[in-house]
């Protein structure tokens, strides 16, 4: 008990590292072929040998599957969960879990989130009768803003865009004083970076599409915990509700996770030197990047980042407003001008007429996303190719002294 709440068991310490987990984890070899790499499991229905008794473990894909056992297994692995469940994308996930809140529920987010996750809280939650309240700082008000139908606390960290940081065991003491849920929303770091189950975090979430499966190839979702309950309520929204990623997509997921490590550790290299060169350039106003040490929370990152990395996503605000940043967009040769992140490619984007475009903009410019923002995932490629386009697209962007 640390409250209103049960601290429910935790996962066995890993036996393994990172790496090997990444590898390993939820990856048996075929008993019957001994082939080394998970087939694909197609069938959405199994045989019975009689009424009500299957000849295996399985009865009908949407309630489970194979590629989609082991993919959960290997993400329950990283994230030092008991169980993870796999959705149709990241924003399946979220819904589900708002879903799985009774009608006149309160959830606490942070203000800055992903434009589609501000959609979901804005435009369908309270279809269901589910409350979404903004906080900017929620470190400082999550107190007062607690109200006796409070059920869950949203945090992303680090956010997209604005790449702030919370300190989740922070917000989890006073959430669990109350019997209150905290959900991170992990995507923009990866388990790799971050573990917020560690820090105290219910329910830890991924969009799948990006660092995870690291491909650009799928779209799909996951959340891990390791409450039974919660394993009980979500387990039954997955099927009942039927957000279910596809057994082919559950393998490429699994197959990109194996490399998470690398890609990882790779694409923050590159993205701290993509920041330090974008924040010694005269025409930036500013860049938010948790492992540049003039980043605000830059204590959180050390405290809550393996080795206080900054993992591969960063934004900047550019002189000229929106105009420059359009132009900074359309001028990089390696970073491609394209929505979504996390994968071996580096892309920009800009914000405030993109990802964020449907927050409306007194509320988009509270949070620090301004029309003259841009956002940079930073993929595998070499950092010092990286480094020069962002320069050479940063001379062209500008107009008028430097
Ligand atoms: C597509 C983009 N984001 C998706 C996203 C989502 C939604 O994931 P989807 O798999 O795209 O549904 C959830 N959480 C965060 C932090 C996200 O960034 C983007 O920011 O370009």
């Amino acid at each position: 008990e640390d409250g209103g709440i049960d601290t429910p068991a935790r996962a066995p310490s890993p036996v393994h590292q990172f790496g090997t987990l990444a590898v390993h984890a939820g990856a048996p070899h075929d008993p019957s072929t001994g082939a080394v790499i998970e087939s694909i499991s197609l069938s959405t229905t199994f045989a019975q040998n009689a009424v009500g008794k299957p000849v295996g473990a399985y009865e009908y894909s949407r309630s489970a599957n194979p590629n989609r056992d082991n993919f959960e297994e290997a993400v329950a692995a990283l994230e030092h969960a008991r169980w993870a469940l796999a959705f149709a994308s990241g924003s399946a996930t979220t819904a589900t879990i708002l879903q799985s809140l009774a009608a006149g529920s309160h959830v606490i987010s942070v203000s800055d989130v992903y434009g589609g996750t501000h959609r979901y809280f804005t435009k369908v939650a309270l279809a269901h009768g589910v409350e979404v309240t903004f906080s900017p700082s929620i470190e400082l008000d999550v107190e007062e803003l607690i109200r006796e139908q409070t059920k869950l606390i949203w945090i992303e960290s680090p956010s997209n865009p604005t790449l702030s940081l919370v300190d989740i065991r922070n917000v989890a003491t006073v959430a669990h004083k109350h019997g209150i849920l905290v959900v991170v929303d992990n995507t923009f770091l990866s388990p790799y970076v971050q573990n917020p189950l560690d820090h105290g975090a219910d329910i830890v979430v991924h969009s799948v599409t990006k660092y995870i499966n690291g491909h650009s190839d799928v779209v799909m979702g996951v959340a891990a915990f390791n409450s039974e309950e919660l394993k009980e309520r979500l387990t039954f929204l997955q099927n009942a509700i039927g957000a279910i990623p596809s057994p082919f997509d559950c393998w490429l997921a699994h197959r990109g996770l194996k490399t998470l490590h690398l890609r990882a550790r790779e694409s923050s290299k590159n993205a701290m030197a993509v920041a330090t060169a974008l924040e010694a350039y005269p025409n930036v106003i500013a860049v938010n990047y948790p492992g540049l040490d003039s980043h605000r929370q830059r204590a959180v990152a050390i405290k809550q980042h393996r080795d206080g990395l900054g993992g591969g996503m960063l934004s900047f605000r550019l002189k000229g407003g929106h105009a420059a940043a359009e132009r900074f967009c359309q001028q990089t040769k390696i970073f491609t001008l394209a929505e979504s992140l996390g994968g071996v490619e580096s892309l920009c984007e800009v914000p405030s007429a993109m990802t964020h475009a449907g927050i409306p903009k007194d509320q988009r410019e509270a949070i620090g996303v301004f029309d003259d923002l841009v956002r940079l995932s930073c993929g595998v490629e070499d950092a010092e190719d990286l480094t020069k386009d962002v320069l050479q697209a940063l001379e062209k962007a500008v107009v008028g002294p430097k």
